[in-house]
């Protein structure tokens, strides 16, 4: 009966997607057809969104259009920034943006290509107020909403921050990119699976956001960064990895990958970004500790195929940025929302079917019922 269960769905082809290819043994990633690097090195988060919505890259006007549209949609809806407020400062970051998202449904939605792309859009600019307020609320800041005078990257840390330097917009840049797509993992699965009811997709993105909260999946960029924190100098990093992961068995978090069986190509694109913006002290005795503790980590376990992932790097270039240890998974979210749009309405508009998976039953066989006063 076990092997009629593919646990985990590992290997489970679930939808025909155009928008992003893995190659897991060669270490490459592609925004339809597009390489990763090229279009961090090359791309504005705008210019990328407008590719995945509309399937190729602007030209400049069509790009002037899309980030006019973005724009006008920065500003919340009123309920949404009290929602934020309301909600105790100590809440965990992805449960305002479930909280955010999961008030902003409208209840019922029409699938279609045109309607889809505006809605993308839309959710595209608020998803920028968001985030912004939700880190302005953890941090006792007064909400307010994103400036549309600036680009995508650049009003999201303003929004957050009095100062930023051009290094850390195009760090936040890059982050953005990297972060918008990985085809169908865990949270896009969940996004699915609610899409396919025909739900809408404030709905299905609040499913994804759950998903994605967890140490095995968005969670553990802080996972990652907890143990460079925990790990304190450089010099600790062999006699701590001896007793916390190879004498308690333990994973190294920020390492492992279902589909990636070498690097992560994203994970190369963090970590020299985590090098550029290192300055102070703190920040390079952290990027040692984190290099350090990777050489480990390779050496006990690339013979499996386990190799560092694209959160054991993030953590730094976001703490480098500036950001909080516990805004890492929702800022893996910011960027994912646009990923998560993009399958579901591509999933929706193939008109690809309702997911329904069967369990194997292995509970008891027929019982006699008694009424409650006999048993
Ligand atoms: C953006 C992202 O979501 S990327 C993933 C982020 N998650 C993490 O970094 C958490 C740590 N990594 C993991 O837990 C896993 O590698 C996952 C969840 C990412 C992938 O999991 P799966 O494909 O289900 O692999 P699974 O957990 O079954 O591991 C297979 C084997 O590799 C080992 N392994 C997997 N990851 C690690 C790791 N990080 N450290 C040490 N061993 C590991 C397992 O112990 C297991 O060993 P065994 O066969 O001897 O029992
Ligand atoms: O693909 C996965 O399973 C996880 C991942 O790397 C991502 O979502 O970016």
């Amino acid at each position: 009966m076990e092997s009629d269960i593919n646990l985990g769905l590992e290997d489970v082809f679930i939808k025909h997607t155009s928008l992003t290819y893995i190659d897991g043994i060669k270490g490459i990633l592609r925004y339809r057809g597009y390489d990763i690097n090229d279009l961090v090195s090359n791309c504005s988060f705008e210019e990328v969104s407008y590719l995945m919505i509309y399937g190729e890259l602007p030209n400049k006007k069509q790009l002037d259009e899309f980030t006019k549209e973005l724009k006008e949609h920065y500003k919340l809806p009123r309920h949404v920034l009290s929602l934020i407020s309301e909600l105790p400062r100590d809440s965990d970051a992805l449960t305002m943006m479930e909280t955010a998202f999961a008030s902003m449904s409208s209840g019922e939605y029409s699938w279609n290509k045109e309607n889809d792309r505006k809605q993308a859009t839309k959710i595209l600019g608020e998803n920028l107020g968001i985030i912004s307020n939700i880190y302005r609320h953890k941090m006792g800041l007064r909400l307010k909403e994103p400036d549309p005078k600036y680009g995508y990257a650049e009003a999201f840390l303003r929004n957050c921050f009095d100062n930023v330097t051009e290094d850390e917009i195009n760090a936040m840049n890059a982050a953005l990119i990297i972060y918008i797509d990985h085809e169908v993992p865990a949270s896009t699965t969940a996004a699915l699976i609610a899409a396919s009811t025909l739900s809408d997709m404030y709905s299905c993105i609040t499913a994804a956001i759950a998903a994605l909260k967890g140490p095995l999946h968005g969670g553990a960029a802080e996972a990652a960064f907890n143990q460079f924190l925990a790990i304190k100098k450089p010099e600790n990093v062999d006699s701590w990895f001896e007793d916390n992961i190879v004498n308690k068995n333990k994973k190294l978090m920020g390492f492992g990958h279902r589909v990636y069986k070498t690097y992560d190509p994203r994970m190369k694109i963090f970590k020299s970004i985590a090098e550029k913006l290192a300055i102070t002290d703190d920040e390079k005795n952290l990027l040692k500790i984190a290099e350090n503790l990777e050489d480990l980590g390779i050496k006990r376990f690339s013979s499996k195929g386990i190799y560092p992932n694209t959160d054991y790097y993030s953590g730094l270039v976001f703490n480098e940025i500036g950001f909080p240890v516990y805004t890492f998974t929702v800022l893996f979210g910011f960027s994912r929302v646009l990923g998560w749009v993009a399958h579901i309405s591509e999933y929706v508009e193939n008109e690809e079917r309702l997911i329904r998976p069967r369990a194997v039953y292995i509970g008891p066989g027929e019982k006699q019922f008694k009424k409650i006063d006999e048993r």
